[in-house]
Parts: structure tokens; C-alpha cells; sequence
């Protein structure tokens, strides 16, 4: 199955998430407040981007229960992960204003854009899977971590992407996938991988540019 396949595909760089310093101090509740308010304007951003995508998606399925799911899905990350980041970013007197878009951060979200208006629907759906999945499985580990979200500093985070609501959409988005590359031909099928290992590495790469707190090294030159 391909979900399977890109989980043991991926499983090096599964290790390297799970072993981010972000995400174990994010864990273990001793990030400091610059770099998660960092870490959610920079993340607001990018679910700005990724909604369109999930719209764009949704207009682009070729089943209706699957552009149901996408139009669904592009809601959420608006409505409620949104939300979510909107309420941290206040709670931690964040001046989002005053933060340029990251090199990373700009790079996923264009590199999704552009799947998403230029690349055949299987694609695009193996390119938003890790978005969906690797979130799943960070949430959950740390909640195992935590043992209760309630009292910890980032328990509301967690609890997100921990949430059983959530777990089944992953699930529904990795059978889309499934039963899309099941369907597809060899070229496709391996365009579907490479899209869903690109999306993958850049989920390690922003958590990293999160902890680097990352800036443009031009901007010496020429404001960002
Ligand atoms: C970068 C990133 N990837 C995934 C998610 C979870 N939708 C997120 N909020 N941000």
C-alpha cells in the first residue's frame, strides 16, 4: 500500500522528527516562547496557504466524496488549527507583524501551491498526506510523553493534533491516497512518492527553521 510504503520510506527521517530538539523541548514543555511564538506566526502563514491548497485540491478531485474531504479539511486549517496558532500568538504578545516570512516556511508553501495548480490530482494528494500524518504522529507521541496535556505549557497544541477527530481524517486521507496510487500508473505512482518524500523532508525542515529561528541571509542587503 502506498501509505505504508512511505512510512517505511521515511522512517530515517521520522526518527530525525522525533528526535528535533523543538519538538522534544516542545514536548517536554521546556521550549522557550521565542521560538514557539516563532514557530506559530511562521505556521499561521504557512495553514494560510495550506487551506488554499486543500481547496484547490478539493476543486481538482475527481470523486466527490474526496473534494467533500478537501473542502472539509481546508476549513479546519483555518477554523480551528488556525485559530488555534491566532490565540497563542496572542497569549505570547507575538508582533507577528514584525516577522518576515521564513526562507522555509515560503519554500513549503510554494512548493504545495504549485503541486496543487500544476500536478495531476494523485499528486496532490500524496503532497499534502505528511502534512496530515507526521502532525498525528508528533501529537500523539508527545501526549503519550505528557501523559495529560491538561497544565502542560503547550497541552492545547497537543491536544490538536493528538485529537481522535483528527486521527480519522488522517486515515481518510491516506485511503484517498491509497486508493488513488492503487489506480495510477508506475510514472504516476512514483511522481505520487517523490511529491509525498518532498512534503516530508520539509516538515523536518520547519521544524528546524523554527528552532534556528530562521531569517533570509540576504537580508544585510535587502529587507525581507
Ligand atoms: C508545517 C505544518 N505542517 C502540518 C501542520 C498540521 N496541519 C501544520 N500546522 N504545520
Amino acid at each position: 500500500m502506498f501509505s505504508h510504503d512511505m512510512w517505511q520510506r521515511t522512517s530515517d527521517l521520522m526518527s530525525a522528527v522525533h528526535r528535533h530538539p523543538f519538538v522534544v523541548a516542545l514536548g517536554d514543555g521546556t521550549l522557550d516562547r521565542d521560538r514557539f511564538a516563532f514557530y506559530m506566526v511562521q505556521d499561521g502563514r504557512y495553514l494560510e496557504a495550506y487551506s488554499k491548497v486543500l481547496a484547490t485540491a478539493s476543486a481538482r478531485a475527481t470523486d466527490p466524496a474526496d473534494a467533500a474531504f478537501w473542502a472539509q479539511s481546508a476549513h479546519t486549517a483555518l477554523a480551528a488549527e488556525r485559530l488555534l496558532h491566532a490565540g497563542y500568538i496572542e497569549e505570547l504578545g507575538a508582533d507577528a507583524k514584525a516577522l518576515a516570512t521564513s526562507p522555509t516556511c515560503l519554500a513549503y508553501a510554494s512548493y504545495l501551491q504549485a503541486t496543487a495548480l500544476t500536478a495531476p490530482y494523485e499528486v496532490i494528494a500524496a503532497a499534502v498526506l505528511p502534512c496530515f500524518w507526521i502532525y498525528q504522529d508528533v501529537g500523539t507521541a508527545l501526549l503519550r510523553h505528557a501523559g495529560d496535556a491538561n497544565g502542560h505549557p503547550y497541552g492545547k497544541w497537543i491536544s490538536t493534533y493528538a485529537d481522535p477527530g483528527f486521527a480519522a481524517s488522517v486515515e481518510q486521507a491516506k485511503g484517498i491516497a491509497d486508493r488513488l496510487a492503487a489506480a495510477a500508473d508506475g510514472d504516476t505512482r512514483e511522481a505520487m512518492a517523490q511529491a509525498y518524500c518532498r512534503a516530508a523532508a520539509y516538515e523536518w525542515m520547519f521544524w528546524d527553521s523554527a528552532w534556528r529561528r530562521e531569517t533570509w541571509p540576504t537580508q544585510q542587503w535587502l529587507a525581507p
